[in-house]
């Protein structure tokens, strides 16, 4: 069986557009958009990035707010600095760039941010109405996955779900949007007994490692939906290009999968253009407008 190969970077491009479409009648009435993307520090990829959030806010017609610090900055001048964004009224939507150096507490940071100006759905609030199934901001990269799940299978109510990996920015949200839409969701780590046999339950693998490759084809339920959200860059033996990776072995997952993403082209996409949907939707809760129909969970 060949697998669909799920086309994230169009249905990104599809998401921008309707995002783009409803900033332009926002902007009709006067009001622009607006995200700030905190950097602190030099990670190379962390910078391309920041870069690629920048040009694409752009595109869609928001204005896009830029702060580069040095990695030595102190945590009080950080917090300052978000004190004046959450009172910015220029500014919708605030994105602390992740992982900060280690002098800086993130969690006392994110926890910082304004919660209905937290795009990224990391703050303490935005988790726990996630849990409870308030109204909330959704992180990016689990938001994008599951519009690739709904858009390739329906309904997803009864469907046994494996995330591969806990961590607060994909694994858990991820969980607990599928649970939210009816899935039985078993979270897996690194202590879990068996791997293999945990996602061979599947009909839905969200891989959230940073393991390169490390799901293979054998594990899977045939015809199983692989959503691989790993970036990782690997020097494969002979070549003199980095090459970009996800956590799933592609081609002998793709084998027995009913459909899979690709990394790059899949999840990766789909994260910023989620982002600018939770900025969209900031703004028109702030302005009490009518929130974007199909850009949230
Ligand atoms: N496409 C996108 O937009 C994004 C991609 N990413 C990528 O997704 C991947 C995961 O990111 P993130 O969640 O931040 O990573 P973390 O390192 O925070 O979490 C990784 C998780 O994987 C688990 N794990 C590690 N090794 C194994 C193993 N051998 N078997 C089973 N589970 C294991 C860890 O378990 P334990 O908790 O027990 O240590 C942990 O829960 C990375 O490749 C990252 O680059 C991240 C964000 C956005
Ligand atoms: N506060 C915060 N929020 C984040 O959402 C956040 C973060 N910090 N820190 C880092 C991770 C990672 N992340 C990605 C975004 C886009 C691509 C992406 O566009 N990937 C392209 C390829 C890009 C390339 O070529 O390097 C693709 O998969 O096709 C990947 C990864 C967001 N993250």
């Amino acid at each position: 069986m060949a697998a669909v190969i799920i086309d994230g970077k169009a249905f990104a491009a599809k998401v921008r557009a309707q995002v783009g479409a409803a900033v332009t009648a926002l902007k009709a009435q006067g009001i622009t958009p607006g995200l700030a993307v905190v950097l602190v520090g030099e990670d190379p990829a962390s910078q391309v990035y920041v870069r690629n959030k920048h040009r694409q806010t752009i595109e869609v017609g928001m204005n896009s707010f830029e702060h580069r610090l040095p990695a030595e900055t102190p945590e009080a001048d950080l917090l300052a600095l978000i004190a004046q964004l959450n009172a910015d009224t220029a500014v919708d939507g605030i994105l602390v760039q992740l992982p900060l150096p280690a002098h800086l507490n993130a969690e006392l940071v994110i926890n910082a941010i304004d919660p209905t100006k937290d795009v990224d759905g990391f703050h303490i609030d935005n988790v726990g109405k996630l849990v409870t199934g308030q109204k909330s901001m959704v992180p990016c990269t689990p938001l994008g996955s599951l519009m690739l799940l709904r858009d390739s299978l329906g309904d997803l109510n009864g469907l046994e779900a494996v995330v591969i990996g806990r961590s607060n920015i994909v694994g858990k949200p991820m969980a607990n949007l599928l649970l939210q839409q009816g899935c039985t969701v078993t979270i897996a780590h690194s202590r879990t007994r068996d791997l293999p046999a945990v996602v061979r339950r599947a009909d839905i693998v969200v891989a959230a490692v940073g393991r390169p490759e490390m799901v293979k084809g054998e594990w899977l339920k045939p015809g199983a939906t692989v959503i691989d959200v790993g970036i990782n860059r690997i020097q494969p033996a002979g070549a003199d290009k980095a090459k970009l990776v996800g956590d799933c072995d592609f081609d002998s997952c793709a084998a027995v999968a009913g459909a899979i993403t690709p990394v790059p082209g899949g999840v990766g996409p789909m994260t910023i253009a989620c982002l600018l949907a939770n900025t969209l939707t900031a703004t028109c809760r702030r302005y009490g407008l009518p929130e974007p129909v199909g850009l949230t969970a």
